[in-house]
């Protein structure tokens, strides 16, 4: 009965909203099922948001900031004091906990990639809880995962996780955001996300990055990596154990069925996409439906400049993506080869590159494909 499961747990929940002072008796909370969770045999990775609000209280500012230098100082402000508070309640319970600050980048390249997989494989089997959040402090702005949400689904699909919870100030998610909507309706059970059509482009809280719409898509990266996903309400973390056994009040997003390999989940969310190559129908259909390596002849058109074994898109001839991969030339080479017959790749060039664009193993289709 056993597996893992990430619990994210956002700013919102974190801190009081009028005082923007630590909310301690939810954090206990959760440092209290995180600890029962355990003992029931689960390995638990906590992706904590807080580190720009705590550092805002410690430093009495009134407002997040929005300049990047200004928000990555008040971040490692506030990293330091989260993580003691952290420790010092985590010790009380005699679980002990890890830091774990990952930026985008660490997880675009295969083998630092390899590398977190293996650093959190060992800490769990240490039995401890590792505390992930973005490394605000030294992250670029272009490798930023921006919002924990979809870092906590990274992070899920890395582990291969059977529960990702996004603990949140909101009970569940609703048909439209509940503070400005009273119509909107909650709903329950999310089968097939692709299917959505929740509104959820209002921006959250003031503390908060993304509001509803980041977790909407942290849930799509998980559950098409296989991840149940939850979005529940974090002042109350006891929600997590009632979900679990199948009661409490939540959504659940049903995961897919798990489609990938280690290999195959690096592709599908570890890596950014540097470009994309536009496919005709023929091209669509064969790497889509025939389990098929994309040749030159049925690439239309490409976008970006990107190297050899860069990462690109594989989108169909109206830009929906269906494929992303590792791509054998660069945007230059294949500008000149696009549309041609792979035996006709070396009189081009002048050189006998591989006869594939992206190869079969290379490459995996997108969930809506
Ligand atoms: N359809 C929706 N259902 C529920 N909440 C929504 C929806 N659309 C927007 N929201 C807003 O998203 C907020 C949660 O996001 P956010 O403030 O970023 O939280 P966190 O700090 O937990 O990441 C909610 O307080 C709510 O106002
Ligand atoms: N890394 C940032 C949090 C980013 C974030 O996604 O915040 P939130 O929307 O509150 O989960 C921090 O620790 O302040």
């Amino acid at each position: 009965m056993s597996g893992t499961i990430v619990i994210k747990i956002g700013t919102s929940s974190l801190t009081q909203p009028a005082t923007g002072n630590l909310a301690l008796s939810t954090i206990a909370g959760l440092v209290e099922v995180t600890s029962k969770l355990r003992h029931k045999g689960y390995s638990v990775i906590l992706v904590s948001s807080g580190a720009v609000g705590v550092g805002c209280g410690r430093l009495h500012l009134a407002e997040r900031p929005t300049e990047l230098a200004m928000k990555q100082a008040v971040a490692a402000v506030g990293q330091g004091r989260l993580m003691r508070i952290y420790d010092d309640m985590f010790t009380t319970l005699q679980q002990p906990i890890a830091q774990v600050l990952l930026t985008r980048f660490d997880l675009v390249e295969r083998s630092r990639y390899m590398n977190v997989f293996r650093t959190f494989e060992a800490l769990l089997n240490l039995n401890v809880v590792p505390i992930v959040n973005e490394n605000d402090t030294v992250a670029v702005h272009e490798l930023k995962f921006g919002d924990n949400d979809t870092l906590s689904a990274r992070v899920a699909s890395l582990v291969d996780a059977d529960w990702l919870f996004l603990m949140t100030d909101v009970d569940q998610l609703y048909s439209a955001d509940p503070r400005s909507n009273p119509a909107a309706y909650a709903i329950d059970r999310v089968e097939n996300i692709d299917q959505l059509t929740a509104d959820v482009a209002s921006a959250g809280t003031q503390w908060g990055t993304g509001g509803m719409l980041t977790k909407i898509e942290a849930a799509k990266i998980a559950t098409a990596a296989g991840v149940r996903t939850v979005i529940a309400n974090g002042r109350n973390a006891t929600n997590i154990l009632d979900v679990i056994a199948g009661t409490g009040i939540s959504t659940v997003f049903e995961p897919q069925p798990r489609p990938f390999n280690a290999r195959q989940r690096w592709l599908a969310h570890g890596l950014v996409p540097a470009g994309q190559l536009y496919l005709d129908d023929g091209a669509v259909r064969a790497v889509r439906d025939r389990g098929k390596s994309l040749l030159p002849a049925g690439i239309v058109e490409i976008d970006g400049e990107f190297e050899s074994q860069a990462a690109v898109k594989l989108c169909d001839r109206q830009g929906a993506e269906i494929a992303r991969g590792l791509v054998n030339y660069s945007s230059a080479d294949l500008q000149q080869i696009l549309g041609q017959k792979t035996d006709a790749i070396p009189g081009i060039l002048g050189y006998a590159g591989t006869e594939t664009i992206v190869h079969r193993d290379n490459l995996v289709l997108s969930s809506t494909a």
